[in-house]
């Protein structure tokens, strides 16, 4: 990436791309190698003073030579043990190679770099997007060249960076737990081919749910997206002892593989509304059954719901089939779909 590029790609906040500028151009999507483990890119110096040894003191010595106070409605919890930094990293390198070797690296809330410093020895043309303009600062002053985008990850347009670096994505982060939702939301129904992989960690609960099998209590909104969209894999457990200041729960670590189920069109735009206003509506009351908490839905579309449907409540029906339930009710609006990525939007309702 040149000097210009790279600073293009900073200042960068969702440029304006038209849809139908977006539907021609086409996204890399991910191969996996024919070939064994590659190898990416020149390796780069670690930023020194702050991050001079192994360890503990590797990943905590940032946020204690910066003197920045952890924020709270930031959802600043720090990795501070190296070495559960590297096993981090290390599962996010094999997952890349794995599944995306040619995915270009993007960090979500890079914080005081306790990964960065890590990442960035592999992958030394990531960008991180960090919301924090003390930690953005702090980036620039300790870690020497690192695209950095000052902003809110939730509004990040994630086809548009696809799109600029010509490249699908991978993505890692030690996620702010307080808007892990919203986060994944857009990471997975971001367009076909935009993002190849992400390695995320998150509350042990949360990974739970989005792992979570038909007739579970966990069993949810989350889960039937995640599902949908994506190959989601618990890798493994965090303690709350790796973290300052402490979390009060346990962490995960997980892996998704996206890919598209065959049964959705993530760019039909009436599509993906409509089975988000099915699985909401079903799901918001979960010990109902589909025909009693689908039946103003039904009522409005001017049908019945089929029998193998009915009787069912939400937390028995796999994900697939709420992609055919959405075609049953949204049949009419589906002759003439929108085709537009919802990804595209300011706003999407799950937010
Ligand atoms: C759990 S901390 C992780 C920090 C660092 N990666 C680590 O592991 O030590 C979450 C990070 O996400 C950042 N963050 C919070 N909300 C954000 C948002 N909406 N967009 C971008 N970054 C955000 C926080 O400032 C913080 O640096």
């Amino acid at each position: 990436m040149t000097a210009v590029s790279r600073l293009a790609f900073q200042l960068a906040v969702r440029p304006p791309l038209s849809s139908s500028l977006l539907h021609q151009r086409a996204l890399p999507t991910c191969r996996r190698p024919a070939a064994p483990r590659r190898r990416h890119g020149t390796r780069r110096q670690a930023p020194s003073a702050s991050y001079g040894t192994e360890g503990d003191a590797q990943a905590w010595s940032g946020f204690r030579t910066s003197g920045i106070r952890p924020k709270q409605s930031l959802g600043q919890n720090f990795l501070r043990d190296g070495n559960m930094v590297s096993r981090i990293v290390q599962s996010f390198g094999a997952a890349v190679d794995e599944l995306c070797p040619d995915a270009h690296v993007v960090e979500v809330g890079p914080g005081l770099g306790a990964l960065t410093t890590r990442l960035v020895e592999r992958y030394p043309d990531m960008l991180a997007i960090e919301i924090d303009r003390r930690a953005v600062q702090y980036l620039h002053e300790n870690f020497d060249g690192l695209a950095v985008r000052h902003g809110d990850v939730l509004e990040t347009d994630w086809p548009g960076v696809a799109a600029e670096v010509a490249k699908p994505l991978a993505v890692i982060g030690n996620l702010p737990y307080n808007i892990v939702s919203q986060i994944l939301f857009s990471l997975l129904e971001a367009p076909s081919g935009t993002i190849g992989v992400a390695v995320v960690m998150m509350q042990k609960e949360v990974a739970e749910r989005i792992a979570a099998k038909t007739r579970t209590k966990a069993y949810g909104i989350l889960s039937v997206v995640a599902q949908l969209y994506a190959k989601p894999r618990m890798l493994f457990k965090v303690p709350n002892t790796v973290f300052y200041p402490q979390p009060d729960v346990t962490s995960a670590l997980v892996q998704f593989e996206f890919q598209l189920d065959e049964c959705l069109d993530v760019r039909n735009t009436t599509l993906t509304r409509g089975l988000r206003t099915v699985v909401r509506t079903a799901f918001n009351q979960r010990r109902k059954v589909l025909r009693n908490s689908l039946r103003t839905l039904c009522e409005e579309k001017g049908v019945q719901l089929p029998d193998k449907w009915a009787r069912k409540r939400a937390e028995e029906v796999p994900p697939p089939e709420f992609v055919e339930m959405t075609r049953f009710l949204f049949e009419k609006e589906l002759e003439t779909p929108e085709l537009v990525p919802l990804s595209d939007r300011p706003t999407t309702v799950w937010r």
